[in-house]
């Protein structure tokens, strides 16, 4: 029997060219899966196709689009069991850098075609689905600042602008951060609570390597002293990120747990997987093994050796 999808696809998605985009998806799938495909539009979301997908029990959803399609459809599909297909077409496509899907649309339909799937965590921020993190603070107010037409023109670096220009701007909020065991009560600048982060979200990445299957959440926070001392502790956290270890400074926290309470004084905005939601205080819950995606068969870890450089080594099969 054949299988079947439902593609929710984004037709004003990224830079890219739309039509040759879903020339090129159609090729690929078509041969292998039946597809119904659905396209979003101002007024119907991701979400809301997805939502109709899973109530017309859909074998498998593939989402098409950037970060704000592919999320919508990835919290629908929070405590079913349909597989999520990932084709990113947006800017930072940040969602299938966090779970290691490729971002290529090649490549993300030959992981499509493979069909292995992986269990991955996902949260809840305030009652609504989270996969990636909440953002409180300069995150927050980065997102908000990289408006569509600076988007379309400059892609990712509209970020980096909009952030360097927050940084000329941050300051320190009381913040109290409850967990099941503890009452935390600091001093910070940003707070992030991260279930999946990607490189480029350097404020996630306190801890070594965030892990998006362990039922934990991550949490960095960001205590500092100055503008020139936030700058290098982005470049830290950046740093630290791509050789997946802790950050060491001792303006940055970090911890693990599977629930919090944030709440700041004053309220500070909260990003959520990359849109606004409103002011602190916010509760974050991890939701083990929430999402089912189709995903990479995982390489098997190769143990690694440096030998044969050695002067007089003789290396023989048994
Ligand atoms: N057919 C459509 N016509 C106009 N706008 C649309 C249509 N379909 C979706 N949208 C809008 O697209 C936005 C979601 O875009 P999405 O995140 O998928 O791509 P993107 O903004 O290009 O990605 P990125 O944020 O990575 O740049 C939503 O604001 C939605 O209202």
């Amino acid at each position: 029997m054949t299988r079947s999808a439902c593609l929710i696809f984004n037709p004003v998605a990224g830079q890219g060219n739309s039509d040759q985009d879903l020339a090129t998806i159609k090729n690929l799938l078509e041969p292998e899966l039946e597809l119904d495909i659905q396209f979003t539009t101002e007024e119907v979301s991701g979400g809301e196709l997805a939502r109709k997908a899973v109530k017309n029990n859909a074998e498998m959803i593939i989402a098409s689009g950037g970060d704000g399609t592919v999320s919508a459809v990835a919290e629908a599909l929070v405590g079913t069991e349909i597989p999520l297909g990932a084709i990113a077409r947006g800017t930072a496509n940040a969602f299938v850098n966090a779970l290691d899907i490729p971002d290529s649309i090649e490549a993300a339909c030959q992981v499509i075609i493979e069909g292995a799937t992986k269990k991955v965590d996902a949260g809840m921020c305030n009652g609504k689905p989270m996969i990636l993190l909440a953002g409180i603070g300069f995150e927050a107010d980065t997102v908000e600042d990289a408006d569509r037409e600076t988007k379309n023109r400059l892609g990712t670096l509209a970020y980096v602008l909009s952030g360097l220009k927050q940084l000329r701007e941050f300051e320190k909020f009381e913040t109290t951060i409850e967990t099941k065991e503890r009452v935390i009560t600091v001093e910070a600048n940003a707070i992030t609570i991260a279930n999946a982060a990607p490189s480029t979200s350097v404020l996630a990445h306190g801890t070594a390597g965030v892990i998006y299957d362990d039922g934990l959440l991550d949490i960095t926070i960001i205590a500092a002293e100055s503008r020139t001392n936030a700058i290098a502790i982005s470049y830290h956290l950046l740093q630290s990120a791509s050789n997946d270890e802790a950050a060491e400074r001792d303006d940055i926290g970090y911890l693990r747990t599977n629930w919090v309470k944030i709440s700041t004084n004053p309220p500070q905005k909260v990003v959520l997987d990359g849109e606004i939601i409103g002011k602190t205080p916010i509760e974050v819950e991890c939701i083990p093994q929430g999402l089912t995606v189709l995903a990479p068969v995982e390489p098997e870890i190769q143990a690694e050796e440096k030998i044969e450089h050695l002067s007089g080594i003789k290396i023989e099969p048994k």
